[in-house]
């Protein structure tokens, strides 16, 4: 019995292993790696330029800024402090649903602090603006917005990000942090879903 269903689960990840392959085999490149790497740096100067004398508090969004906020940070040589957010919106799914709040930072930890919420995606830009309202009302000083992808959606957004690494299609992205049905957050460039 044991055996059957350990069998059973190896059979289940070796069929998600093949889908998720499959997935990138047919999706478009859209930024190399090499291209990926050039938008950073050019975003890390302007943040340099801006704040590096403001003793900035750092949040990036988990789990997709991972990537990005790792790729950033050696290049943000100033003093600062870090913590994080956690919310999620689309989960697994394609598109976004209700706020999952998972974790805030303590509010006497924001209060009168310039912060700087990092994410990898603005897309229809609700969670970004719903973390700066928060963070406004817990008493941030200020609040700047770096994303590393802005998606040319077509339709008016609640917020701009005040720092964007590559303006991508109005299409499913991944790749960099950001994921395809959970997978592929480990990409170091992004691409475009392919047809299903
Ligand atoms: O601009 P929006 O339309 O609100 O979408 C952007 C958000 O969606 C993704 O998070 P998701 O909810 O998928 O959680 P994740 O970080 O775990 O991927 C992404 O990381 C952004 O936080
Ligand atoms: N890709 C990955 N995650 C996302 C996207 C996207 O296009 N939009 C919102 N979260």
């Amino acid at each position: 019995m044991r055996f059957y269903f350990l069998h059973r689960i190896k059979m289940d990840i070796d069929t998600k292993r093949h889908h998720t392959q499959a997935m990138l085999d047919q999706a478009e490149l859209l930024f190399s790696e090499t291209e990926c790497r050039a938008a950073l740096e050019r975003l890390a100067g302007e943040i340099c330029a801006d704040l590096g004398g403001k003793y900035p508090l750092l949040l990036p969004v988990m789990g997709g800024a991972v990537v990005f906020t790792g790729q950033l940070l050696p290049l943000l040589r100033f003093p600062l402090d870090f913590d994080y957010v956690h919310v999620s919106r689309y989960g697994d799914k394609l598109e976004g649903g209700n706020f999952n709040w998972l974790r805030m930072p303590e509010p006497q930890n924001i209060a009168g602090r310039h912060v700087v919420v990092l994410d990898d995606i603005l897309d229809e830009g609700h969670t970004m603006s719903a973390i700066k309202e928060k963070l406004l009302e817990m008493g941030a000083a200020s609040c700047a917005t770096a994303v590393f992808a802005n998606k040319l959606t077509g339709k008016p957004k609640p917020i701009q990000a005040d720092y964007v690494g590559i303006d991508v299609p109005n299409r499913y992205v991944f790749g960099y942090g950001m994921d395809a049905a959970g997978a592929w957050r480990n990409l170091g460039a992004v691409y475009a879903l392919g047809p299903t």
